[in-house]
């Protein structure tokens, strides 16, 4: 005997929760399988534990630099990793609490505990449980890639969900991986106590960024004593009587590096390799993710996917949006496309790095007459009386249309100050709209005026 619903979701990630609560909300009977924790990745083990580690972490460090400020820390400064920790696991579970409140209270939603996989394209088997949908979406979301990398078999290694459970600060964190987790990851364990060395494949770190937000941040990170190793070919992975050795064949520096404990922060996975997506006749890349169109549909006629699963984003704001696509074009009857997205985001180092749009380097590929605007962040008065100088603020604009193509605030609250860029671009007006606006004094964004007015053909 099957259940039948009107709509099925798997996985109570980021877009999965919203979606049940739009269809039910239009009339629906809905089935919601969720195999582990209500928020997936970033209520628990992405977003929201990591930035709440990060502000412990940029404690510490503030207050290791409390006497440039004119105050007296008297003691010792020391690091409870088991309380910081407590703190993340507190903001996660309280969220994750909050959203299963939310499910139990949506009328005509069922919540079903397990692991779904497909036996038919419009069937799906949860345990002993059967049911069917005629709509069924995917928010399958993610997990921590683990390549076939030498030796990797032979190691305790961590991975973003691991180190969560981790209750001494490592003597010696080697993260293999310079990009978003490694990084985040990287200054948060340094600033805990921790010797921290960065491996990383490519020539620089983060590497689809400018060369020189790549080099600046690589600049803030050692600045702190982080040491970081790049173009480093060959990594192995080997137990050493002393710890664990992590080959690096790299031009430079030490060809091993002996670490207490190993982070990989290699990229993510989806959760595809399970889901019996060959009896639904659903189509997936080389790399296991959802093949969809600009609506989010698959091959399949009345199959969905959202979010990280889908390839077309791996943010919690693109997983969201992906949500907020398909309850548009089903239920609103918009128009919505993927490609109409403008993507931004940012990276959780401090200073942080706020992104929108086009790198410079993209821009300059797309053959467009260009102009691009720099400012260090020396320069921008907020940073200054707050004495967190580091990075720099760029923009770069079409020459003949005058839009906003892109643009970098690698600084103090450049995760916010971005939004000013991010709202210009979405209302497509050009860069001079903004120099019209009278900014509030002292901020970061107040400068994002004076940085269009500087605007020079690049
Ligand atoms: C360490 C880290 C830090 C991050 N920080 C940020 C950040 O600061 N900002 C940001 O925007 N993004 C961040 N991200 C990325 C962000 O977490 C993801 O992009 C986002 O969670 C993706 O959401 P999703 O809904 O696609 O999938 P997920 O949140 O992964 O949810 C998928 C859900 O599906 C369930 N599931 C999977 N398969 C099945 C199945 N067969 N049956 C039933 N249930 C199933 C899973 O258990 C999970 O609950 C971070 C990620 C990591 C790892
Ligand atoms: N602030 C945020 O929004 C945030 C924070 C953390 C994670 N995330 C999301 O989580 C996802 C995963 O992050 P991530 O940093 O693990 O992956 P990533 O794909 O962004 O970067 C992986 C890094 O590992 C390097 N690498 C790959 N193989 C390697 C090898 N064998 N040896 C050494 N280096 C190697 C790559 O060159 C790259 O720099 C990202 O897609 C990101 O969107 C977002």
């Amino acid at each position: 005997m099957s259940r039948r619903f009107d709509a099925i979701i798997i996985g109570a990630g980021q877009a999965g929760p919203s979606l049940a609560a739009r269809l039910t909300g239009a009339g629906m009977t809905v089935a919601l399988v969720e195999r582990h924790f209500f928020g997936g990745t970033c209520v628990n083990t992405g977003c929201m534990p990591t930035k709440t580690l990060v502000a412990s972490a940029r404690v510490a460090h503030q207050v290791q630099r409390a006497a440039e400020y004119g105050v007296v820390v008297h003691g010792d400064i020391g690091i409870d990793l088991p309380r910081a920790m407590a703190r993340a696991h507190k903001v996660t579970e309280t969220s994750r609490g909050n959203i299963e409140r939310w499910l139990g209270s949506m009328e005509r939603l069922t919540v079903l505990r397990g692991h779904a996989r497909f036996g038919r394209a419009d069937t799906l088997r949860i345990d002993d449980e059967v049911i069917t949908a005629p709509r069924i979406f995917l928010n399958v979301g993610g997990r921590a890639l683990v390549p076939e990398m030498p030796g990797v078999g032979a190691i305790d290694y961590l991975t973003n969900t691991s180190i969560l459970q981790l209750d001494v600060v490592p003597k010696h964190l080697a993260i293999v991986g310079g990009s978003y987790i490694g990084l985040e990851y990287a200054q948060m364990f340094r600033r805990f106590g921790a010797e921290v060395t960065i491996v990383e494949r490519l020539p620089r770190l983060i590497a689809r960024e400018d060369e020189d937000v790549s080099t600046t941040i690589r600049e803030i990170l050692e600045a702190e004593g982080i040491t970081v190793r790049t173009n480093a070919e060959c990594i192995a992975f080997a137990a050493r009587p002393n710890g664990i050795g992590v080959q690096v064949d790299c031009t430079s520096g030490s060809p091993e590096v002996i670490a207490s404990h190993v982070l990989l922060a290699v990229g993510r996975r989806p959760n595809t390799d399970d889901l019996g997506l060959e009896h639904a006749g659903v189509t997936t890349d080389q790399h296991g993710y959802v093949v969809v169109d600009d609506t989010l549909a698959t091959n399949v006629p009345g199959i969905w996917a959202m979010g990280d699963c889908n390839g077309r984003g791996a943010f919690t704001h693109t997983a969201y949006n992906d949500y907020e696509i398909i309850a548009a074009n089903l239920l609103d009857g918009g128009q919505r496309r993927v490609s109409s997205r403008i993507l931004g985001y940012a990276l959780y180092t401090d200073p942080p790095l706020g992104r929108v749009g086009m790198t410079e380097t993209q821009a300059r590929a797309s053959g467009k007459p260009l102009l691009v605007s720099k400012r260090p962040m020396t320069r921008v008065g907020r940073a200054v009386e707050r004495d967190e100088t580091q990075g720099f603020m760029k923009v770069v604009a079409d020459a003949e249309t005058h839009r906003i193509l892109g643009a970098a605030i690698l600084g103090v609250s450049g995760d916010e100050a971005i939004h000013g860029v991010l709202d210009l671009m979405n209302a497509d007006q050009p860069y001079e709209t903004l120099q019209w606006a009278v900014p509030i004094h002292p901020t970061v964004s107040e400068l994002l005026p004076t940085l269009v007015g500087d605007l020079k053909p690049a």
